[in-house]
């Protein structure tokens, strides 16, 4: 057998980074070579898998240099700050990386997309095997649909979630926008309050639910007149992102430079 492929993790103590960490010891062509956090993290020097009760042999490290020492790829969930900072790093070090990490500005992406003109980068708001079928379906309906249906997209996600709208919604509305030939910043509709006046034709309206433990759940409703058409993705786990964020990270390490979507890894495009 070929030997593991050597991951190293930014943000590796979070929710994802965590979920993660199981889904690589349990995976055999896997192999968890570094776990990143922050300086003021508060679980540095801790063995990576103790909140499972194992050892995984790698602990908890703010040294980036370290962290990405011995690996072939890097998988970040973290914050738009962390992610932007390992950047020049793996760049140097031409290292893969899958940035599943959310709350990228326009500019933020562009550098995203500068990095992968050097390096393998794949960077994913979702890396759900489901949800990235559901944009396809989007696209259809989108384009089937047109104009005459107004499209509003609802997201929910935990109390702990620190960016909105999520990063999945921005990218359905993103799909959609590019079906029915426009540019979301264009047509997008954050917020509504007060006297807002009828909605006009041709807008895609966001909205924000944040509460409890909701992993994460997405809707998007095409309204007509007389019908209302919605196509919904509902998480009620974690694995499946990270399913996802190692299928990509295995088919990541075998490509050149590039700067890569989900879409690219499952062959959905
Ligand atoms: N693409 C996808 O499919 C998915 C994407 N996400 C996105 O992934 C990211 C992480 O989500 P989640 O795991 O829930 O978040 P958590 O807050 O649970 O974890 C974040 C991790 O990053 C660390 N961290 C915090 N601040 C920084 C920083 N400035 N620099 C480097 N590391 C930092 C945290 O360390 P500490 O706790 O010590 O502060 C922790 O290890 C979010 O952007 C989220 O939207 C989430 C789920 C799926
Ligand atoms: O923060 C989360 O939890 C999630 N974030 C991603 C997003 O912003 O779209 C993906 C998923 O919805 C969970």
């Amino acid at each position: 057998m070929a030997a593991p492929l050597r991951v190293a993790l930014a943000g590796a103590s979070g929710r994802m980074g965590q979920m993660l960490v199981q889904e690589i010891l349990a995976a055999p062509d896997l192999q968890l070579s570094g776990a990143l956090l922050h300086a003021q993290s508060a679980r540095l020097g801790e063995d990576a898998a103790a909140f499972m009760g194992r050892s995984s042999g790698v602990r908890f490290t703010a040294d980036a240099g370290q962290a990405l020492q011995d690996a072939e790829v890097l998988i970040d969930y973290s914050r738009v700050e962390g992610s932007l900072q390992l950047l020049p790093l793996c760049v140097q070090r031409r290292l893969p990386m899958v940035i599943g990490t959310t709350g990228f500005s326009a500019e933020q992406r562009a550098q995203l997309q500068a990095a992968g003109a050097q390096i393998p980068l794949l960077c994913a708001p979702n890396t759900s095997v489901g949800v990235n079928v559901v944009m396809n379906l989007l696209a259809q309906a989108a384009r089937q649909l047109g104009s005459a249906y107004d499209v509003e997209i609802v997201e929910a996600h935990h109390r702990h979630k620190v960016d909105a709208p999520s990063g999945t919604a921005l990218q359905m509305g993103e799909v959609i926008a590019q079906a029915q030939g426009q540019r979301l910043a264009d047509v997008a509709v954050y917020s509504r309050e007060g006297h807002t006046g009828a909605r006009e034709a041709g807008r895609i309206g966001f909205a924000t639910v944040r509460g409890g433990d909701i992993v994460g759940d997405h809707t998007v409703m095409f309204c007509g007149a007389g019908e209302r058409i919605e196509i919904a993705h509902k998480s009620s786990s974690r694995i499946h992102y990270a399913q996802g964020a190692l299928l990509a990270a295995r088919w990541l390490s075998k490509q050149p430079a590039g700067f890569y979507g989900m879409a690219d890894a499952l062959q959905l495009r």
